[in-house]
């Protein structure tokens, strides 16, 4: 292990789920899982349709609440908090963005992005200045996505893939510690996935925030991860290395063989 994965696995984990389960009508769709996610590490959540993924991320961005158990982020209990008092906090949801204006252009889609975190308010003296520091910073983020030759057309014109990493750059802005990236590749097409890849790749690259990723494509979940939790049933059933569970016996038996070749003709 180098020196800096050791330091980031000794710090106290960013987010932790204690005995987390959320129940409808009865049925577990998110049963007991406790689970730690290790500060600025890139952790993915796999498992088979029907797993709990997306019922998860919906707990731990406060759509949903618990049933029972905890969620403690940076140290702090959130279970009670609503869901804009986390993305306040830290925590950036993609892909549930509502606050995307689709007749603006991508640039200016991140300039209120960025101003919106500064939480600025009208002040004609210093407004053209402070214009000029969230442009510059739109524009890095930009680049970042590779949008550069987007900047800009509207919102509503980009293809899904680019949506995608408007989207992406939008939680950047906001500041977020903590990006809960839900099959950033779903619906897109194969051809765009390589792009989405390359600026997930460069954020984890930055080495400032927590990426939690669920994806099916697990080319790209083994590319990316330090660590995979798998879900099945709603249960943890194991979270270790990419290794460790590509080893697991339990994870193996279970489904992941037959998964495996199932996700790879998808
Ligand atoms: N609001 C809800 N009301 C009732 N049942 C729900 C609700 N949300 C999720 N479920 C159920 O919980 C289970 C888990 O669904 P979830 O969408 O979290 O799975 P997933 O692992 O994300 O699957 P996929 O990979 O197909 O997206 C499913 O049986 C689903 O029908």
């Amino acid at each position: 292990m180098n020196s800096a994965k050791a330091a980031r696995s000794a710090a106290p984990p960013i987010l932790e789920t204690d005995r987390l389960t959320v129940a409808f009508g009865g049925h577990a769709a998110v049963r007991e899982v406790s689970l730690a996610v290790t500060d600025r590490s890139f952790l993915s959540i796999i498992g088979p349709n029907g797993a709990g993924k997306t019922t998860l991320f919906n707990l731990l961005s406060g759509q949903l609440k618990p049933t029972s158990g905890r969620i403690t982020y940076k140290g702090m209990d959130i279970t009670g908090l609503p869901s804009y008092e986390r993305t306040r906090r830290g925590i950036g949801r993609s892909f549930q963005l509502t606050h995307v204006f689709p007749r603006l252009s991508v640039l200016e889609n991140i300039r209120l992005a960025v101003q919106s975190r500064a939480g600025v308010r009208y002040d004609f003296f210093s407004s053209l200045r402070r214009h000029r520091k969230f442009e510059a910073e739109a524009e890095s983020l930009l680049e970042l996505m590779r949008l550069t030759g987007k900047r800009n057309s509207p919102a509503i014109q980009l293809a899904h893939g680019e949506k995608r990493k408007l989207e992406i750059a939008m939680l950047l802005a906001l500041d977020s510690d903590l990006l809960l990236l839900d099959e950033p590749t779903a619906g897109i097409s194969l051809e765009e996935v390589p792009a989405i890849l390359e600026v997930i790749r460069d954020v984890k690259r930055q080495g400032s925030r927590t990426i939690v990723l669920i994806e099916h494509k697990m080319e790209m979940v083994l590319d990316l991860s330090d660590e995979i939790a798998v879900l099945y049933q709603g249960e943890l059933l194991a979270h270790g290395t990419p290794a460790a569970i590509m080893g697991n016996e339990t994870v193996q038996s279970a489904y992941l063989g037959g998964w495996y070749d199932d996700a790879a003709e998808a």
